[in-house]
């Protein structure tokens, strides 16, 4: 018999103003994707070999053992089903079997495989690709050392090339330049891609990526000279087994250097790729997904926390009155409605830098390569700027639901232990903001010569002057949100040119001048992502997929997420002189109105991310909202709980306390 809804949220479905298939179908692309989405995601749930204890209570080498054996089954069964598609794949196995934690073969699809078919000749592809895709080697994206991450050129692993063998040479020459984290190295991968300093003849040319084998296919043994383990337990990411690998003159064949864009010729001779940045490429488009990694997982713990939030209740609002749902409580709105509003900004988002990605690539390929510097701008700070709202939003969630949200039966803390090093990896976001900002005092001398900019900053040259001071606007209209956002960002690209000049002029040379400004700089970064992400959000609104209950629904998530922002970075706007204190507390009244307005078609806005709970994974936040038995029931599930009387009670527990009472 199927379980009862509780009743309160029973009743926050039935008073929504809006259906939420039709947002469902917006954010899916349509109603046969979310069909298709939700027959593959059913699938994996309710596949009896998928199913295992809860990875809450087991041991790290247990779950990279259930995250293993998962992996190899999923290769199986996709094959068995065909399913090629990514999207497909990414709710059969991302999100249906994985749940989104991570697991032994992550590198090899996001960056082993898409490296090779980004930066390998025909050739090479024709040798490793096919070997690749179907399982029969296994690798990584092995690029960041001990003692340098973020800084690419600082790489101490050598490659050097011997015209007599016609070989690579790898050398790892200091502790420092031991490749650490690597996901899937430790004890998964027997292949890499390796980043490696190039040298020819005695002369540097900087990183290159290497095809590199590191284990044998027979025994799995790692091969002579190559000295590789795992990093131990992280923060999260328990069931990856982030590794560490070392080389002592290891000899690769010439070919193995991915030469798509640079080569070295067999008498050592050195072609130089258009760009050196293509090598970076894999780079580029993992940061383009991170996007949506972070959207996903801000709108999983919104879900949890909004939904929990209409079941919980608490306190007496008025004197003899039943216990309000805490999502009454506006402090509790205020807390998750402006993330529920950004999960959506960053959804739209996302979609839209996957697009922007793949149209860049398509030109690259066909030999264009201006269009590399714009796409690794933006796709650098919205990186950031998504995981920053996601690690923010994804623990406020947490607090929103008081004690129990720090129980893993809640579902968040997961979530934050997975995803929170996208903040981290794949460029740490205040450098790539850093890059953002180099891009746009670029763009922004460009404009000052009267150039032609590219299309995401080409505002920075037709900014309108400053309107009369004093003067009010209708600060609920999005294209005054939209304004101000671009006047904010233009004004702040300017400033931070200013400073750059000023600090030059007072005698800085340039990469002081440059650290001098830099916090301003990142500011402008984040600025200008932050316009991107509004105007994008306002872009949708009138997708022919909306009908006008739900048009109306997102027009007040997108004046919410824009009016928040306002408010949130009130100083900025109002040194702005765009916006005026009036704005501004004008922009206050109608957050609180929004918000009462959003608050019936709180829980239909969560149910439209279209979340199954074996997704979700979480007891607070249950479709069915029936959290208090299942959280017993989940307690009770604990190891602790196997016995009623513990074990280390003989051991410790029983007598100390006999000690103790001998002593009476
Ligand atoms: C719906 C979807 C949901 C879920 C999706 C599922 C999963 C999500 C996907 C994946 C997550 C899973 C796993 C991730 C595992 C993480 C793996 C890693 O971390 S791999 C290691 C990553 N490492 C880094 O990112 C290193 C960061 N550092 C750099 O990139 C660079 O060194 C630098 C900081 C950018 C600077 O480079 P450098 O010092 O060489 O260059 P300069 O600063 O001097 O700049 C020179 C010039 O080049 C431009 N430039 C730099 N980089 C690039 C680039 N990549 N592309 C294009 N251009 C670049 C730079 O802007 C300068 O330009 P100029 O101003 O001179 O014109
Ligand atoms: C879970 C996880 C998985 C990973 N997987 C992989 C993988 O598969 N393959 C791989 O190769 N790597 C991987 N990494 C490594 C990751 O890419 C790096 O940790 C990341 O790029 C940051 O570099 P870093 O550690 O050197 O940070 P650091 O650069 O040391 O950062 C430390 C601080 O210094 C600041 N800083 C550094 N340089 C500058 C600058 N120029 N200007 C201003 N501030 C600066 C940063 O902002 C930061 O606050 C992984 C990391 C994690 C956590």
């Amino acid at each position: 018999m199927a379980a009862k809804m509780n009743p309160d949220l029973k009743k926050e479905r039935e008073g929504a103003s809006f259906d939420p298939e039709k947002i469902t179908n917006l954010l899916y692309g349509g109603p046969d994707r979310v069909t298709s989405k939700r027959e593959l995601e059913s699938l994996a749930l309710n596949d009896p070999d998928f199913q295992h204890e809860d990875l809450n209570f087991m041991s790290r080498e247990q779950q990279y053992e259930t995250q293993l054996k998962k992996s190899i089954l999923v290769v199986q069964k996709q094959k068995e089903l065909g399913i090629v598609d990514q999207m497909d794949l990414h709710s059969y196995s991302y999100n249906g079997v994985f749940q989104s934690m991570s697991g032994p073969f992550g590198l090899h699809t996001s960056m082993f495989l898409p490296t090779l078919r980004g930066q390998g000749t025909d050739e090479q592809k024709a040798k490793w690709l096919k070997m690749a895709e179907e399982y029969a080697i296994i690798g990584t994206y092995a690029q960041t050392e001990m003692g340098h991450g973020t800084f690419l050129r600082g790489l101490e692993t050598t490659s050097t090339y011997d015209p007599q063998t016609q070989e690579f040479i790898l050398n790892t020459p200091t502790l420092t330049g031991t490749k650490w984290w690597p996901g899937c190295l430790g004890k998964t991968s027997n292949y890499c891609v390796l980043m490696a300093q190039l040298y020819i003849h005695g002369k540097s040319y900087g990183p290159h990526p290497f095809m590199v084998q590191i284990r044998s296919l027979q025994d799995h043994k790692p091969l002579p000279g190559v000295t590789v383990g795992d990093i131990g337990p992280k923060f999260g990411y328990q069931g990856n087994d982030n590794g560490f690998l070392r080389f002592d003159n290891v000899r690769i064949p010439r070919d193995n250097m991915l030469m798509k864009y640079s080569r070295v010729e067999p008498d050592g001779t050195y072609v130089k790729p258009p760009s050196s940045k293509l090598a970076y490429g894999t780079m580029v488009r993992v940061r383009s997904m991170i996007v949506g990694e972070a959207s996903e997982s801000l709108s999983k713990a919104v879900t949890i926390a909004i939904r929990y939030s209409c079941v919980r209740r608490q306190s007496e609002m008025k004197p003899g009155h039943p216990e309000p749902q805490v999502l009454d409580y506006v402090t509790q709105q205020y807390k998750l409605f402006p993330f529920l509003a950004a999960a959506y900004a960053f959804v739209f988002a996302s979609r839209t830098m996957i697009f922007v990605y793949f149209q860049s690539m398509a030109k690259i390929s066909s030999g264009d390569i201006t269009v590399l510097p714009e796409l690794h701008a933006l796709s650098s700070g919205l990186k950031s700027l998504s995981s920053w709202v996601m690690n923010a939003g994804i623990e406020e969630c947490r607090m929103a639901c008081g004690g129990h949200g720090y129980s893993h039966a809640s579902g968040i803390p997961s979530i934050y232990m997975e995803h929170t090093p996208a903040a981290t990896y794949e460029g740490e976001n205040t450098v790539l903001m850093l890059q953002t900002a180099r891009y746009l005092m670029k763009s922004y001398n460009q404009s000052m010569q009267g150039e032609k900019l590219a299309d995401s900053v080409a505002y920075l040259s037709g900014v309108q002057p400053v309107p009369a001071a004093g003067r009010t606007r209708n600060v609920l209209d999005l294209g005054v949100l939209i304004e101000a956002y671009q006047h904010r960002a233009a004004r702040l690209v300017h400033e931070a040119a200013l400073q750059l000049r000023n600090e030059r002029q007072a005698g800085k040379d340039q990469p002081d001048a440059w650290n001098a400004a830099s916090v301003d700089l990142v500011k402008a970064a984040k600025a200008h992502s932050q316009y991107f992400v509004v105007k994008n959000f306002a872009g949708r609104l009138t997708d022919p997929a909306l009908d006008s209950a739900a048009q109306a629904v997102l027009t007040r998530l997108c004046q919410l997420y824009a009016l928040h922002g306002v408010v949130d970075n009130s100083g900025d706007f109002l040194e702005d002189d765009y916006l005026t204190g009036t704005d501004i507390r004008q922009a206050r009244r109608h957050i609180n109105a929004l918000m009462a307005k959003l608050r019936p078609d709180a829980v239909a806005l969560v149910d439209a991310f279209d979340f199954p709970d074996g997704i979700l994974n979480s007891v607070l936040g249950r479709y069915d909202g029936n959290v208090y038995e299942h959280l017993l029931e989940w307690a009770k599930a604990s190891p602790l709980n196997k016995t009623d009387v513990h074990e280390s009670y003989h051991k410790y527990l029983k007598p100390f306390l006999e000690a103790n009472r001998a002593k009476l």
